[in-house]
Protein backbone atom coordinates (compact mmCIF):
# COMPACT_ATOMS: atom_id res chain seq x y z
CA UNK A 1 0.00 0.00 0.00
CA UNK A 2 1.04 3.54 -0.71
CA UNK A 3 1.50 4.42 2.87
CA UNK A 4 4.92 4.73 3.87
CA UNK A 5 5.84 3.75 7.32
CA UNK A 6 9.38 3.82 9.46
CA UNK A 7 10.73 0.84 11.44
CA UNK A 8 8.71 1.61 14.10
CA UNK A 9 6.21 4.36 15.64
CA UNK A 10 6.90 6.10 19.22
CA UNK A 11 3.59 7.12 20.44
CA UNK A 12 2.91 9.92 22.86
CA UNK A 13 0.99 8.98 25.96
CA UNK A 14 -2.51 10.41 25.29
CA UNK A 15 -4.38 11.43 28.33
CA UNK A 16 -7.78 11.33 26.03
CA UNK A 17 -9.08 9.67 22.75
CA UNK A 18 -12.03 12.13 21.55
CA UNK A 19 -13.21 12.86 17.79
CA UNK A 20 -14.77 11.32 15.10
CA UNK A 21 -13.90 8.14 12.61
CA UNK A 22 -14.58 7.60 9.70
CA UNK A 23 -13.99 3.52 8.96
CA UNK A 24 -12.61 2.14 5.96
CA UNK A 25 -14.44 -0.17 4.21
CA UNK A 26 -14.80 -3.84 5.61
CA UNK A 27 -12.47 -6.58 4.66
CA UNK A 28 -14.66 -9.68 5.17
CA UNK A 29 -17.51 -7.72 3.19
CA UNK A 30 -15.20 -6.62 0.62
CA UNK A 31 -13.51 -9.50 -0.26
CA UNK A 32 -16.65 -11.39 -0.84
CA UNK A 33 -18.33 -8.71 -2.83
CA UNK A 34 -15.53 -9.19 -5.24
CA UNK A 35 -15.57 -12.98 -5.75
CA UNK A 36 -19.87 -12.66 -5.93
CA UNK A 37 -19.04 -9.93 -8.69
CA UNK A 38 -16.61 -11.90 -10.79
CA UNK A 39 -19.16 -15.11 -10.67
CA UNK A 40 -21.80 -13.12 -11.39
CA UNK A 41 -23.81 -12.12 -14.52
CA UNK A 42 -24.00 -8.59 -14.77
CA UNK A 43 -21.92 -5.46 -14.22
CA UNK A 44 -21.44 -4.77 -10.85
CA UNK A 45 -20.41 -1.22 -9.30
CA UNK A 46 -19.06 -1.70 -5.68
CA UNK A 47 -19.30 1.19 -3.86
CA UNK A 48 -16.30 2.15 -0.82
CA UNK A 49 -14.63 -1.18 -1.83
CA UNK A 50 -11.78 -1.28 1.07
CA UNK A 51 -8.27 -0.34 -0.03
CA UNK A 52 -5.43 -2.75 1.39
CA UNK A 53 -3.36 -5.54 0.92
CA UNK A 54 -6.19 -8.18 1.11
CA UNK A 55 -8.52 -6.56 -1.23
CA UNK A 56 -5.45 -5.98 -3.67
CA UNK A 57 -4.38 -9.85 -3.51
CA UNK A 58 -8.16 -10.26 -4.45
CA UNK A 59 -8.17 -7.51 -6.81
CA UNK A 60 -4.75 -8.87 -8.92
CA UNK A 61 -6.16 -12.35 -8.54
CA UNK A 62 -9.10 -11.66 -10.61
CA UNK A 63 -7.67 -9.64 -12.91
CA UNK A 64 -5.22 -12.46 -13.53
CA UNK A 65 -8.25 -14.89 -14.12
CA UNK A 66 -9.70 -12.74 -16.82
CA UNK A 67 -11.96 -10.28 -14.91
CA UNK A 68 -12.34 -7.05 -15.83
CA UNK A 69 -12.56 -4.64 -13.48
CA UNK A 70 -11.45 -0.79 -13.25
CA UNK A 71 -11.65 1.85 -10.31
CA UNK A 72 -12.48 5.36 -10.50
CA UNK A 73 -13.66 8.06 -7.77
CA UNK A 74 -16.14 9.82 -7.34
CA UNK A 75 -16.46 12.29 -5.01
CA UNK A 76 -15.30 10.97 -1.46
CA UNK A 77 -15.93 7.34 -2.71
CA UNK A 78 -14.13 4.90 -4.39
CA UNK A 79 -16.21 2.84 -7.38
CA UNK A 80 -15.07 -0.13 -8.96
CA UNK A 81 -17.36 -1.66 -11.42
CA UNK A 82 -16.14 -5.47 -11.74
CA UNK A 83 -17.59 -7.24 -15.26
CA UNK A 84 -19.36 -10.69 -14.04
CA UNK A 85 -17.83 -13.72 -15.76
CA UNK A 86 -21.29 -15.87 -15.79
CA UNK A 87 -20.02 -18.64 -13.40
CA UNK A 88 -16.53 -18.89 -15.15
CA UNK A 89 -13.08 -17.42 -15.43
CA UNK A 90 -12.08 -16.60 -19.26
CA UNK A 91 -8.48 -17.49 -18.15
CA UNK A 92 -7.93 -21.35 -17.31
CA UNK A 93 -4.26 -21.15 -16.19
CA UNK A 94 -2.91 -18.74 -13.42
CA UNK A 95 -0.55 -18.48 -10.80
CA UNK A 96 -2.09 -16.33 -7.88
CA UNK A 97 -0.51 -14.76 -5.25
CA UNK A 98 -2.65 -14.20 -1.96
CA UNK A 99 -0.58 -12.45 0.20
CA UNK A 100 -2.10 -13.47 3.87
CA UNK A 101 -5.40 -13.22 2.77
CA UNK A 102 -7.55 -16.13 4.15
CA UNK A 103 -10.90 -14.28 3.01
CA UNK A 104 -9.08 -14.56 -0.44
CA UNK A 105 -7.18 -17.70 -0.39
CA UNK A 106 -10.13 -19.67 0.97
CA UNK A 107 -13.03 -18.68 -1.78
CA UNK A 108 -11.00 -18.28 -4.66
CA UNK A 109 -9.75 -22.15 -4.14
CA UNK A 110 -13.39 -23.57 -4.18
CA UNK A 111 -14.05 -21.39 -7.18
CA UNK A 112 -10.92 -22.29 -9.01
CA UNK A 113 -10.96 -26.23 -8.06
CA UNK A 114 -14.93 -26.02 -9.32
CA UNK A 115 -14.64 -23.97 -12.24
CA UNK A 116 -11.76 -25.91 -13.27
CA UNK A 117 -8.04 -25.14 -15.04
CA UNK A 118 -4.74 -25.66 -14.27
CA UNK A 119 -4.12 -23.08 -11.22
CA UNK A 120 -1.41 -22.54 -8.37
CA UNK A 121 -2.40 -20.33 -5.66
CA UNK A 122 0.79 -19.09 -2.92
CA UNK A 123 1.09 -16.79 -0.51
CA UNK A 124 3.33 -15.32 2.27
CA UNK A 125 5.46 -17.55 3.85
CA UNK A 126 2.72 -17.64 6.86
CA UNK A 127 -0.08 -17.88 4.83
CA UNK A 128 2.26 -21.42 3.74
CA UNK A 129 1.59 -22.40 7.49
CA UNK A 130 -2.39 -21.69 7.47
CA UNK A 131 -4.41 -24.59 7.47
CA UNK A 132 -6.60 -24.92 4.30
CA UNK A 133 -6.56 -28.75 4.52
CA UNK A 134 -10.40 -28.91 6.13
CA UNK A 135 -11.55 -26.88 3.05
CA UNK A 136 -9.33 -29.15 0.35
CA UNK A 137 -10.71 -32.52 1.79
CA UNK A 138 -14.39 -31.44 1.45
CA UNK A 139 -13.59 -30.18 -2.33
CA UNK A 140 -11.48 -33.70 -3.33
CA UNK A 141 -13.59 -35.48 -1.74
CA UNK A 142 -16.23 -34.59 -4.28
CA UNK A 143 -14.24 -34.94 -7.64
CA UNK A 144 -11.63 -31.81 -6.84
CA UNK A 145 -8.48 -32.15 -8.06
CA UNK A 146 -6.00 -29.81 -5.78
CA UNK A 147 -2.71 -31.29 -4.58
CA UNK A 148 -0.05 -29.85 -2.21
CA UNK A 149 2.69 -28.93 -3.51
CA UNK A 150 4.33 -27.76 -0.17
CA UNK A 151 3.02 -29.28 3.49
CA UNK A 152 0.35 -31.61 3.56
CA UNK A 153 -2.52 -29.48 4.68
CA UNK A 154 -1.69 -26.12 3.75
CA UNK A 155 -0.70 -23.87 0.63
CA UNK A 156 0.57 -23.41 -1.96
CA UNK A 157 -1.73 -25.81 -3.99
CA UNK A 158 -2.11 -26.82 -7.40
CA UNK A 159 -5.30 -27.57 -8.84
CA UNK A 160 -6.60 -28.99 -11.66
CA UNK A 161 -9.99 -29.32 -13.48
CA UNK A 162 -12.47 -31.69 -11.30
CA UNK A 163 -15.49 -33.08 -12.00
CA UNK A 164 -18.61 -32.93 -9.55
CA UNK A 165 -21.39 -34.77 -9.61
CA UNK A 166 -22.19 -35.48 -5.75
CA UNK A 167 -24.78 -33.50 -3.99
CA UNK A 168 -23.82 -33.69 -0.34
CA UNK A 169 -20.80 -32.29 1.07
CA UNK A 170 -19.38 -32.32 4.37
CA UNK A 171 -17.12 -29.59 6.27
CA UNK A 172 -15.06 -29.46 9.21
CA UNK A 173 -16.28 -25.81 11.13
CA UNK A 174 -13.94 -26.05 14.05
CA UNK A 175 -10.89 -24.55 12.54
CA UNK A 176 -12.17 -21.88 10.16
CA UNK A 177 -15.55 -21.00 9.15
CA UNK A 178 -14.25 -19.40 6.19
CA UNK A 179 -14.08 -23.14 4.85
CA UNK A 180 -17.74 -23.11 5.15
CA UNK A 181 -18.05 -19.33 3.55
CA UNK A 182 -15.54 -21.03 0.80
CA UNK A 183 -18.14 -24.13 -0.24
CA UNK A 184 -21.17 -22.37 0.45
CA UNK A 185 -20.23 -19.33 -2.47
CA UNK A 186 -19.54 -21.79 -4.39
CA UNK A 187 -21.72 -24.27 -4.18
CA UNK A 188 -24.60 -22.35 -7.20
CA UNK A 189 -21.71 -22.89 -9.22
CA UNK A 190 -22.09 -27.23 -8.52
CA UNK A 191 -25.61 -26.87 -8.00
CA UNK A 192 -26.66 -26.34 -11.56
CA UNK A 193 -28.64 -29.73 -12.22
CA UNK A 194 -29.11 -30.97 -8.86
CA UNK A 195 -29.86 -29.45 -5.12
CA UNK A 196 -26.39 -29.21 -2.94
CA UNK A 197 -26.33 -29.90 0.90
CA UNK A 198 -23.37 -28.51 2.80
CA UNK A 199 -23.07 -30.71 6.00
CA UNK A 200 -21.12 -29.06 8.73
CA UNK A 201 -18.99 -31.42 10.79
CA UNK A 202 -18.01 -30.39 14.56
CA UNK A 203 -18.77 -27.57 16.02
CA UNK A 204 -18.57 -24.35 13.98
CA UNK A 205 -16.82 -21.52 14.90
CA UNK A 206 -17.11 -17.63 13.74
CA UNK A 207 -20.44 -18.37 12.69
CA UNK A 208 -21.00 -14.30 12.31
CA UNK A 209 -19.31 -14.41 9.31
CA UNK A 210 -21.68 -17.23 7.87
CA UNK A 211 -23.94 -14.73 8.50
CA UNK A 212 -22.10 -12.32 6.33
CA UNK A 213 -21.37 -14.76 3.81
CA UNK A 214 -25.50 -15.92 3.39
CA UNK A 215 -26.58 -12.17 3.94
CA UNK A 216 -23.91 -11.15 0.32
CA UNK A 217 -25.55 -14.71 -1.51
CA UNK A 218 -29.23 -13.41 -0.83
CA UNK A 219 -28.37 -9.57 -2.37
CA UNK A 220 -26.63 -11.47 -5.77
CA UNK A 221 -29.75 -13.77 -5.96
CA UNK A 222 -29.09 -16.96 -4.23
CA UNK A 223 -30.88 -18.11 -1.37
CA UNK A 224 -29.70 -21.39 0.96
CA UNK A 225 -31.71 -22.99 3.02
CA UNK A 226 -30.24 -23.57 7.03
CA UNK A 227 -30.95 -26.23 9.16
CA UNK A 228 -29.67 -24.58 12.02
CA UNK A 229 -25.43 -24.58 11.88
CA UNK A 230 -25.51 -28.39 10.74
CA UNK A 231 -26.70 -27.87 6.78
CA UNK A 232 -27.14 -25.44 4.22
CA UNK A 233 -29.10 -26.24 1.27
CA UNK A 234 -28.53 -24.71 -2.25
CA UNK A 235 -31.84 -25.64 -4.69
CA UNK A 236 -30.35 -26.05 -7.96
CA UNK A 237 -30.53 -23.36 -10.99
CA UNK A 238 -29.84 -20.39 -9.29
CA UNK A 239 -27.25 -18.36 -10.54
CA UNK A 240 -25.21 -15.63 -8.80
CA UNK A 241 -26.73 -12.26 -10.32
CA UNK A 242 -25.41 -8.81 -10.51
CA UNK A 243 -27.58 -6.14 -7.99
CA UNK A 244 -26.15 -3.58 -10.58
CA UNK A 245 -24.63 -1.04 -7.29
CA UNK A 246 -24.03 -2.38 -4.27
CA UNK A 247 -22.28 -0.35 -0.54
CA UNK A 248 -19.63 -2.03 1.18
CA UNK A 249 -19.99 -0.93 5.01
CA UNK A 250 -17.53 0.51 7.38
CA UNK A 251 -15.24 -2.46 8.94
CA UNK A 252 -16.78 -3.34 12.00
CA UNK A 253 -12.97 -4.98 13.46
CA UNK A 254 -11.19 -2.11 12.47
CA UNK A 255 -14.06 0.39 14.55
CA UNK A 256 -13.12 -1.83 17.83
CA UNK A 257 -9.79 -0.22 18.13
CA UNK A 258 -11.52 3.38 18.19
CA UNK A 259 -14.55 2.45 20.66
CA UNK A 260 -12.00 0.82 22.63
CA UNK A 261 -9.96 4.30 22.69
CA UNK A 262 -13.22 6.07 24.05
CA UNK A 263 -13.82 3.61 26.75
CA UNK A 264 -10.54 3.76 27.95
CA UNK A 265 -9.97 7.23 28.12
CA UNK A 266 -13.65 8.73 28.26
CA UNK A 267 -14.05 9.64 25.26
CA UNK A 268 -15.88 10.15 23.16
CA UNK A 269 -15.09 8.42 20.08
CA UNK A 270 -17.53 7.96 17.64
CA UNK A 271 -17.18 5.55 13.93
CA UNK A 272 -19.00 6.36 11.22
CA UNK A 273 -19.78 3.55 8.85
CA UNK A 274 -20.69 0.15 10.53
CA UNK A 275 -23.87 0.74 13.41
CA UNK A 276 -27.45 -1.30 14.36
CA UNK A 277 -27.82 -1.79 10.67
CA UNK A 278 -24.79 -3.89 9.83
CA UNK A 279 -24.12 -7.23 8.69
CA UNK A 280 -20.91 -7.58 10.72
CA UNK A 281 -20.86 -9.84 13.74
CA UNK A 282 -18.00 -7.49 15.07
CA UNK A 283 -20.39 -4.62 15.95
CA UNK A 284 -21.30 -7.16 19.22
CA UNK A 285 -17.78 -5.93 20.19
CA UNK A 286 -19.48 -2.74 21.06
CA UNK A 287 -21.34 -4.99 24.03
CA UNK A 288 -18.37 -6.29 25.49
CA UNK A 289 -17.50 -2.72 26.18
CA UNK A 290 -20.80 -2.21 27.35
CA UNK A 291 -19.91 -4.92 29.66
CA UNK A 292 -17.09 -3.51 31.02
CA UNK A 293 -18.75 -0.41 31.75
CA UNK A 294 -18.48 2.11 29.06
CA UNK A 295 -21.40 3.80 27.46
CA UNK A 296 -22.44 3.05 23.56
CA UNK A 297 -24.44 5.25 21.88
CA UNK A 298 -25.53 3.85 18.01
CA UNK A 299 -27.51 4.75 15.18
CA UNK A 300 -28.28 3.21 11.62
CA UNK A 301 -24.82 3.74 10.84
CA UNK A 302 -22.64 5.18 13.29
CA UNK A 303 -21.67 4.05 16.85
CA UNK A 304 -19.90 6.05 19.90
CA UNK A 305 -18.52 5.30 23.29
CA UNK A 306 -17.56 6.88 26.20
CA UNK A 307 -16.90 5.99 29.77
CA UNK A 308 -16.98 7.84 33.20
CA UNK A 309 -15.24 5.43 35.41
CA UNK A 310 -12.61 2.94 34.93
CA UNK A 311 -13.23 -0.36 32.58
CA UNK A 312 -14.53 -3.35 34.55
CA UNK A 313 -12.91 -6.84 34.23
CA UNK A 314 -14.83 -9.46 32.18
CA UNK A 315 -15.13 -13.17 32.28
CA UNK A 316 -16.11 -13.74 28.09
CA UNK A 317 -16.56 -16.46 25.53
CA UNK A 318 -15.23 -14.38 22.49
CA UNK A 319 -15.76 -17.11 20.17
CA UNK A 320 -18.24 -14.90 17.97
CA UNK A 321 -15.62 -11.76 17.33
CA UNK A 322 -12.40 -13.30 17.42
CA UNK A 323 -10.83 -10.54 15.55
CA UNK A 324 -12.44 -7.54 17.60
CA UNK A 325 -11.40 -10.23 21.19
CA UNK A 326 -7.84 -8.77 20.48
CA UNK A 327 -8.79 -5.40 21.24
CA UNK A 328 -10.18 -6.60 24.36
CA UNK A 329 -7.32 -8.19 25.69
CA UNK A 330 -5.48 -4.94 25.79
CA UNK A 331 -8.39 -2.77 27.02
CA UNK A 332 -8.17 -5.15 29.69
CA UNK A 333 -5.06 -3.12 30.27
CA UNK A 334 -6.84 -0.66 31.76
CA UNK A 335 -10.00 -3.08 33.38
CA UNK A 336 -10.20 -3.08 37.49
CA UNK A 337 -8.73 -6.90 38.20
CA UNK A 338 -8.57 -9.94 35.92
CA UNK A 339 -9.64 -10.18 32.25
CA UNK A 340 -10.68 -13.62 30.93
CA UNK A 341 -10.96 -14.37 27.10
CA UNK A 342 -12.58 -17.91 26.41
CA UNK A 343 -13.16 -19.86 23.18
CA UNK A 344 -10.16 -18.47 21.33
CA UNK A 345 -8.36 -21.31 19.55
CA UNK A 346 -8.90 -20.24 15.79
CA UNK A 347 -6.38 -17.30 17.24
CA UNK A 348 -3.62 -19.83 17.49
CA UNK A 349 -3.73 -20.35 13.23
CA UNK A 350 -4.02 -16.41 11.98
CA UNK A 351 -1.74 -13.82 11.25
CA UNK A 352 0.43 -15.08 13.54
CA UNK A 353 0.00 -17.54 16.68
CA UNK A 354 -2.20 -14.84 18.44
CA UNK A 355 -2.50 -15.94 21.89
CA UNK A 356 1.06 -16.34 21.83
CA UNK A 357 1.79 -13.04 20.54
CA UNK A 358 -0.57 -11.55 22.90
CA UNK A 359 0.99 -13.22 25.81
CA UNK A 360 4.42 -12.08 25.33
CA UNK A 361 3.55 -8.55 24.50
CA UNK A 362 1.11 -7.92 27.35
CA UNK A 363 4.07 -9.27 29.85
CA UNK A 364 6.45 -7.19 28.48
CA UNK A 365 4.10 -3.90 29.11
CA UNK A 366 3.90 -5.67 32.91
CA UNK A 367 0.85 -7.14 32.64
CA UNK A 368 0.48 -10.95 34.89
CA UNK A 369 -0.89 -13.29 31.34
CA UNK A 370 -2.05 -17.32 32.24
CA UNK A 371 -2.33 -18.77 28.70
CA UNK A 372 -3.97 -21.65 27.77
CA UNK A 373 -5.29 -23.50 24.49
CA UNK A 374 -7.80 -21.77 23.98
CA UNK A 375 -8.04 -19.32 26.75
CA UNK A 376 -5.55 -15.51 27.80
CA UNK A 377 -6.55 -14.45 31.45
CA UNK A 378 -5.08 -10.62 31.69
CA UNK A 379 -4.37 -9.46 34.98
CA UNK A 380 -3.76 -5.23 34.48
CA UNK A 381 -0.27 -3.80 35.97
CA UNK A 382 -0.77 -0.49 38.18
CA UNK A 383 1.35 1.55 35.44
CA UNK A 384 1.79 0.41 31.96
CA UNK A 385 5.80 -0.31 31.27
CA UNK A 386 6.97 0.97 28.08
CA UNK A 387 8.52 -1.70 25.95
CA UNK A 388 9.36 -2.13 22.12
CA UNK A 389 6.16 -4.25 21.11
CA UNK A 390 6.74 -6.55 18.30
CA UNK A 391 3.55 -6.91 15.74
CA UNK A 392 4.59 -10.52 14.19
CA UNK A 393 3.15 -9.20 11.02
CA UNK A 394 -0.14 -9.03 12.59
CA UNK A 395 -1.95 -5.72 11.45
CA UNK A 396 -4.11 -6.22 14.69
CA UNK A 397 -0.95 -6.87 17.04
CA UNK A 398 -0.11 -3.30 15.61
CA UNK A 399 -3.75 -1.57 15.89
CA UNK A 400 -3.98 -3.19 19.40
CA UNK A 401 -0.96 -2.04 21.21
CA UNK A 402 -1.94 1.89 20.12
CA UNK A 403 -4.18 1.81 22.57
CA UNK A 404 -1.41 0.91 26.07
CA UNK A 405 -0.31 4.77 25.03
CA UNK A 406 -3.79 5.90 26.02
CA UNK A 407 -5.10 7.41 29.63
CA UNK A 408 -1.98 8.66 31.11
CA UNK A 409 -1.19 4.75 32.53
CA UNK A 410 2.02 4.80 30.49
CA UNK A 411 4.95 4.68 33.60
CA UNK A 412 6.79 8.61 33.48
CA UNK A 413 4.93 9.66 30.87
CA UNK A 414 7.51 7.50 28.16
CA UNK A 415 6.33 6.51 24.57
CA UNK A 416 5.04 3.52 23.13
CA UNK A 417 6.86 1.80 20.48
CA UNK A 418 5.29 0.20 17.76
CA UNK A 419 7.75 -2.13 15.77
CA UNK A 420 6.95 -3.05 11.99
CA UNK A 421 3.86 -0.63 12.24
CA UNK A 422 3.54 -1.26 8.28
CA UNK A 423 1.90 -4.27 9.04
CA UNK A 424 -1.68 -2.46 9.06
CA UNK A 425 -1.65 -2.18 5.63
CA UNK A 426 -3.61 -6.14 5.62
CA UNK A 427 -7.00 -4.31 6.42
CA UNK A 428 -6.13 -0.41 7.31
CA UNK A 429 -3.12 1.40 5.51
CA UNK A 430 -3.90 4.32 7.34
CA UNK A 431 -4.46 3.59 10.74
CA UNK A 432 -1.64 5.53 12.48
CA UNK A 433 -3.62 8.61 11.53
CA UNK A 434 -6.18 7.80 11.76
CA UNK A 435 -5.43 6.62 15.49
CA UNK A 436 -3.13 9.95 15.98
CA UNK A 437 -6.06 12.07 15.44
CA UNK A 438 -8.49 10.77 18.44
CA UNK A 439 -5.25 10.83 20.45
CA UNK A 440 -4.92 14.03 22.04
O1 LIG B 1 -14.94 -14.97 6.87
C1 LIG B 1 -14.33 -13.96 7.23
O2 LIG B 1 -14.43 -12.85 6.64
C2 LIG B 1 -13.46 -14.05 8.41
C3 LIG B 1 -13.63 -15.06 9.32
C4 LIG B 1 -12.85 -15.17 10.57
O3 LIG B 1 -11.96 -16.26 10.44
P1 LIG B 1 -12.23 -17.74 11.09
O4 LIG B 1 -13.50 -18.25 10.57
O5 LIG B 1 -11.02 -18.48 10.61
O6 LIG B 1 -12.26 -17.54 12.58
C5 LIG B 1 -12.06 -13.90 10.86
O7 LIG B 1 -11.08 -14.14 11.84
C6 LIG B 1 -11.40 -13.36 9.62
O8 LIG B 1 -10.66 -12.20 9.87
C7 LIG B 1 -12.44 -13.00 8.59
C1 LIG C 1 -7.78 -13.43 10.75
C2 LIG C 1 -7.75 -12.38 9.94
O1 LIG C 1 -7.59 -12.41 8.61
P1 LIG C 1 -7.86 -13.50 7.47
O2 LIG C 1 -8.98 -12.93 6.65
O3 LIG C 1 -6.58 -13.54 6.70
O4 LIG C 1 -8.22 -14.79 8.10
C3 LIG C 1 -7.85 -11.00 10.50
O5 LIG C 1 -8.02 -10.05 9.71
O6 LIG C 1 -7.78 -10.83 11.72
Amino acid sequence: MSTQYPEYIDLQPAARAQGTVRLPGSKSISNRILLLAALAQGTTEVIDLLASDDTHVMLNALRSLGIAWDEKQDGSHTVHTVQGGAGSFPNRTADLFMGNAGTAIRPLTAALAVIGGEYTVHGVPRMHERPIGDLVDALNDVGAKIDYTGNKGYPPLHIHAGQFTQSRLSVRGDVSSQFLTALLMVAPLMARTHDITIAVVGELISKPYIEITLNLMRRFGVQVEQDGWQAFTIRAGQQYQSPGVIHVEGDASSASYFLAAGAISGGPVRVEGVGSQSIQGDVRFAEALQQMGAKITMGDNWIEASADAPLKAVDMDFNHIPDAAMTIAVAALFADGTTTLRNIASWRVKETDRIAAMATELRKVGAIIEEGPDYLKVTPPAQIGTAAIDTYDDHRMAMCFSLASLNGKLRNGNTMRINDPKCVAKTFPEYFAAFAAIAK
